[in-house]
């Protein structure tokens, strides 16, 4: 049985992994963390997540709970995200992070813990965006370089705070690699005014904030005469969340190293 903590635990993913955990047969809930002076320290959070009392109270700090849990699902923010993982570095613990946002500096940051913890980092844990990864791999590589353009346009609810999404970020580096583009080079993330006719090897993002939309990604290959588009949706937050406690007992059985859904998913 993999004990699980979850930091986070009364955000919108945090609830949602309170349910995929109780639901899941070989994983327990073992804790969960709130924002350190939060007024829901010690709530049950079985409570906050609606499912009724579950007899484990909310902590405000992981050093509360260090006994009690093998593997931390984080899905916080990049500052916080980046402090637990030296806390589980430091305590000999395994962690999953969901979190996206992380600039270049806090990538490097994660990746220095690769030999010191077995960790998996994934924009999205959903079956579906992972699988939706290899068959863009796929089309990249027969109509990129066929005169096809290619575009990645994602929609997020209103509260959403990093744009474009970690996923849509991970379908461009995905097709970038595939075509040996560069995303730093051929990436556009904005065009407003007189921005000139399109680069045959620019890979544009665009974004949509907007209601309770959980997560649409499509990525688009259009030439003349036609176009492709290759659509994932999430319609609930579900789906993150089995594949985070999914990767969480499968990481509880690895030694050192930063892992990706595909490795959990075997892809
Ligand atoms: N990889 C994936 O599959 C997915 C990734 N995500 C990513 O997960 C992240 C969180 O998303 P979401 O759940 O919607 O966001 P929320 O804002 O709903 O949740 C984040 C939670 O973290 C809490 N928090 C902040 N600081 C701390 C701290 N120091 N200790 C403990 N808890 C803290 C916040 O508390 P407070 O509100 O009090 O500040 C909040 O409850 C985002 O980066 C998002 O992009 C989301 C869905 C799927
Ligand atoms: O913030 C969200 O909600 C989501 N974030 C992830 C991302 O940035 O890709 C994954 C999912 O689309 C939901």
């Amino acid at each position: 049985m993999t004990r699980i903590a979850i930091v986070g635990v009364a955000g919108r993913m945090g609830r949602t992994l309170v349910n995929a955990v109780q639901q899941d047969d070989g994983a327990t809930l073992a804790g969960g963390v709130v924002e350190p002076g939060s007024s829901l320290a010690g709530a049950d959070v079985g409570e906050l997540a609606g499912l009724g009392r579950l007899g484990v109270a909310a902590a405000d700090s992981l050093e509360a709970i260090v006994d009690e849990f093998d593997v931390l699902i984080d899905f916080t923010a990049p500052r916080v995200t980046l402090a637990n993982l030296a806390f589980c570095a430091d305590h000999g613990k395994r962690i999953v992070i969901g979190t996206t946002g992380l600039d270049s500096d806090q990538l490097a940051e994660l990746d220095g813990y690769a030999d010191k913890v077995p960790m998996v980092f994934a924009p999205n844990m959903s079956v579906g965006v992972n699988l939706t990864l290899s068959l863009l791999e796929t089309a990249a590589r027969a109509l990129g370089d066929e005169g096809y353009d290619i575009e990645v346009i994602e929609a997020h609810h209103r509260h959403k705070v990093d744009s474009p999404s970690g996923t849509a970020l991970k379908m461009g580096e995905v097709v970038a690699e595939a075509l040996g583009r560069n995303l730093d080079e051929h990436g556009v993330f904005e065009r407003v005014g007189q921005c000139g006719p399109r680069d045959p090897k620019e890979i544009g993002f665009a974004t949509v904030r907007a209601g309770d939309i959980v997560g649409e990604h499509t990525v688009m290959f259009a030439t003349e005469g036609e176009r492709i588009e290759i659509t994932h949706k999430a319609s609930s937050r579900m789906t993150f969340a089995k594949g985070a406690v999914r990767a969480a007992r499968w990481v509880a059985e690895r030694s050192n190293g930063r892992y990706g859904m595909a490795d959990v998913l075997g892809l």
